[in-house]
């Protein structure tokens, strides 16, 4: 998918953070994707590993020194909106920083100035206009039967949800729950980064008691192969259609 790639091991970058969750490679990847210059990351980092949520988000800081302006994520949730089925794609609209109720954000401590503002607003976490682009494209790409949108909710994992927090998820508005994005969202947009991100409902979130279905990590993985193809044209033909982006305004 990325043309003329430059790779790095994350285990080659000095206090770059290393990942420890099957299914993620661990390295960055620098090309052009449709004409455009861009950086992936094959993993990412999860409070679960054991990592400080500063540590998580440092990646963000980074890309935003070299200059990135737009940050596309992807993950894998569990749906817990009752219309939506297993290898359903959620544009996210907003989110539900569950950790950062207990106070676990990633913007305590010492404000860093050169990066953003101590107050930052999250009311526009999740760009309008790459929403409502990528709705286009899905549609284009004859995607619209499994392209949703939704609000996504975080927990720090790593086990999966009892019954009874799925129902009170769902209650509060959430309609996918899972343990990443949403840190590396708020600080990107801190940083003045434009963010976008999907969620592949890899599973069915649990919410009755009489069920016998069981959260299971290879679940997630293989619905996240079967989805990869769609997933990939999905991203590249909206990363073409990008336009560039500065926000002088953080
Ligand atoms: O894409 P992410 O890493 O958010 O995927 C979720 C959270 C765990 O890493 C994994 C659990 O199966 O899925
Ligand atoms: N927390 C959480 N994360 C997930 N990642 C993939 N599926 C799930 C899920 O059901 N719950």
């Amino acid at each position: 998918m990325i043309k003329d790639p430059e790779i790095f091991r994350y285990v080659d970058i000095p206090n770059f953070p290393k990942s420890t969750v099957r299914g993620h490679a661990g390295r960055l990847v620098f090309g052009t994707l449709k004409g455009k210059p861009c950086v992936c990351m094959q993993g990412r980092f999860h409070l679960y590993e054991g990592y400080a949520i500063q540590k998580i988000t440092l990646p963000m800081r980074v890309f935003k020194l070299m200059g990135v302006q737009t940050m596309i994520m992807t993950n894998a949730a569990g749906g817990l909106n009752q219309d939506f089925k297993v290898g359903d794609v959620m544009i996210i609209k907003d989110h539900i920083n569950m950790p950062g109720f207990a106070g676990a954000n990633p913007l305590c401590g010492p404000n860093e100035d050169r990066f953003g503002v101590r107050f930052p607003c999250m009311s526009d976490a999740y760009d309008r206009e790459l929403r409502r682009q990528a709705l286009a494209v899905g549609a284009e790409l004859g995607f619209s039967d499994f392209l949703k949108e939704g609000v996504y909710c975080v927990l720090g994992g790593p086990s999966f949800e009892t019954i009874a927090e799925c129902r009170m998820l769902h209650l509060l508005g959430a309609d996918a729950v899972g343990m990443s994005t949403v840190h590396e969202v708020i600080v990107a947009r801190h940083a003045g980064m434009r963010c976008f991100a999907l969620s592949l409902i890899s599973n069915k979130a649990v919410m009755d008691y009489e069920s016998a279905e069981r959260a299971n990590h290879e679940e997630v993985l293989e619905t996240g192969r079967q989805r990869a193809v769609q997933l990939e044209k999905l991203v590249s033909t909206l990363v073409g259609r990008v336009e560039q982006y500065n926000n002088h305004c953080c």
